[in-house]
């Protein structure tokens, strides 16, 4: 689904991503983990072509990301709260989204019921602007609105951050099952390596924009994880 060749990304004489090749097969659910600054967010913003290589491709579906629109019509994503549009509400948010993809008011809402645990009554229904939410919930509204459309491709950017311990669970949760009902192929970038090893059947290590592990998650995965972090 996702093929990256040569990708380089150098900002004045820093190199902040360098990937000689990476391959997403559809249905993969794949983990990136690595410290600050080891260019996940880099990566995955030029997956999305909101920026573009120094050198190098990313193709979705065999076509350049830089060249078609297409893949955005199969593509979900939440990167940072830069992807709201914040004067909304969460409703017309979703409103907004649903219609892009041609979904009726009754899709959006049966769309959105899984979402209610992690929602916790406090998203919907509440006449608030998503700019006057708080950081986890504005991370919560993003990735409804991701997941909306039941992309094929979902790219999420530490979706676990700023969630307290029980959304935590019950965003894991409702990742796998959006994995196991429909297939989705997932990109997650986490710094909680005990989640994202429970979400992912693929975890790589990125080092300073490289990728310096591809592994397959196994039951010694997290304590691989916990080894290499552990300086
Ligand atoms: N527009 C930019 N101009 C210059 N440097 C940039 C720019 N965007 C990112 N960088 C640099 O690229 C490097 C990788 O950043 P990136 O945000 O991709 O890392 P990350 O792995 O997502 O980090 P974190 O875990 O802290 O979110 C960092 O050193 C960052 O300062």
């Amino acid at each position: 689904m996702i093929e990256v060749k040569d990708l380089v990304k150098a900002y004045s004489d820093a190199t902040v991503v360098d990937i000689r090749a990476l391959h997403v097969a559809p249905g993969e659910t794949v983990g990136l983990v690595g410290n600050n600054g080891a260019g996940k967010t880099t990566l995955f913003r030029m997956l999305l072509d909101l920026v573009r290589p120094t050198t190098g491709v990313v193709t979705s579906k065999d076509i350049p990301v830089a060249h078609t629109d297409a893949w955005k019509h199969y593509t979900g994503s939440h990167l940072d709260e830069g992807f709201l549009i914040d004067y909304l509400t969460p409703e017309e948010y979703f409103k907004f989204i649903g219609d892009l993809h041609g979904l009726s008011a009754g899709d959006i809402q049966e769309r959105l019921q899984p979402f209610h645990d992690l929602f916790n009554g406090e998203i919907l229904r509440q006449r608030k602007y998503i700019r006057d939410f708080s950081k986890g919930n504005q991370k919560k509204v993003g990735i409804a609105a991701a997941a909306l459309s039941h992309p094929e491709l979902l790219i999420l950017d530490e979706p676990f951050a700023n969630l307290d311990p029980s959304s935590q669970i019950r965003l894991k949760n409702l990742l796998r099952s959006l994995h196991e009902q429909f297939g989705m192929t997932m990109l997650i970038s986490s710094h909680d390596l005990s989640h994202v090893t429970e979400v992912c059947d693929r975890i790589v290590i990125l080092e300073k924009g490289k990728i310096v592990q591809d592994m397959q998650t196994t039951e010694g995965t997290l304590q691989a994880l916990e080894a290499y972090f552990t300086v």
